[in-house]
């Protein structure tokens, strides 16, 4: 790995920028996660390489399937629910027409995309539980014994299946999120514990902020582009599995055209 990461050089100039035939893969020195990995430095030494293949392979591992769970889970829903589906069509169209291109900073302008999204990840949350957890010293935690060998795991999906935290837990309904009991809710936590779809204090997903953004994007440029229908006779099934992430046990198909 070093020869090839550490040389990264060789696809940049003089001014650090990626050589035109590059541009496509290579970033500028300096922006790239890996390039902040290098420059990390732990008290009293450098991150080793077996070390730095880890973390790579982690944001990898953790940020793929998460979120291409959570667009799958979306799109399912916009398959089942097709006037869900036009009702964002319409929202997007209001606001960038038939021919414009979404970017970041049109997202904040797409109230009904956030609380499908939201929905989404409060519906079919990607992971059920978090990470394994565990306790430097002895502790109590809620009345529990917590020793400091023992692994603790939090089975999170349970809050939004709870009937007295959400009205109809089951069902896909994303105006909650706008006008009803999901309105204000904080998916990282802090102000209040409804749904933690990316788990909450310290050990937070990183990422929480980034990955709802590209759900919201990625989202918002398929309903755009593309109408998705069921399949005559065939329509999505929604059972669940458990794989890295909650996956659909028949992986989704439908039918795409373009809108235009
Ligand atoms: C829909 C998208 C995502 C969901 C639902 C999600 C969910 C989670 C959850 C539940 C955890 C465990 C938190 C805990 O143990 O308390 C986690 C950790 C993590 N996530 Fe995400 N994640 C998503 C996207 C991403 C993306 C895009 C990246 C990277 C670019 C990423 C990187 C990570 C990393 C590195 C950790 C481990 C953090 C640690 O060890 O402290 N995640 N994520």
């Amino acid at each position: 790995m070093s020869g090839q990461v550490r040389d990264r050089k060789a696809f940049v100039d003089s001014n650090g920028d990626p050589k035109s035939s590059e541009s496509e893969m290579v970033s500028p020195i300096g922006a790239a996660y890996v390039d902040s990995l290098f420059s990390l430095e732990p008290p009293g030494r450098k991150l080793g390489e077996a070390e730095i293949i880890t973390l790579v392979s982690e944001t990898i591992g953790a940020g793929t399937d998460t979120s291409a769970t959570a667009l799958e889970w979306a799109l399912l829903q916009l398959v089942m629910n097709q006037e869900i589906q036009e009702k964002l069509y319409k929202e997007i169209v209001d606001c960038v027409g038939k021919n414009g291109s979404i970017s970041e900073s049109d997202v904040e302008k797409l109230p009904y995309l956030g609380a499908i999204v939201k929905e989404t990840f409060r519906r079919h949350p990607p992971s059920h539980f978090i990470l394994s957890h565990s306790v430097t010293n002895d502790t109590q935690l809620g009345g529990y014994n917590i020793p400091s060998d023992a692994y603790v795991e939090f089975y999170t999906a349970w809050l939004t299946e709870d009937p007295s935290l959400w009205k109809d837990p089951g069902e896909f309904r994303p105006e909650r999120f706008l006008t009803g009991d999901g309105v204000d809710v904080d998916l990282t936590g802090m102000r209040g514990v409804k749904m933690l779809p990316f788990g909450a204090g310290r050990r937070i997903c990183p990422a929480w902020s980034l990955g709802t953004l590209h759900i919201n994007l990625m989202l918002a440029k398929m309903v755009h582009k593309f109408k998705w229908i069921p399949i005559p006779d065939n329509p999505p099934d929604p059972t669940e599995t458990f794989a890295f992430t909650v996956v659909m046990k028949n992986p989704l198909k439908a039918i795409i055209l373009p809108r235009i």
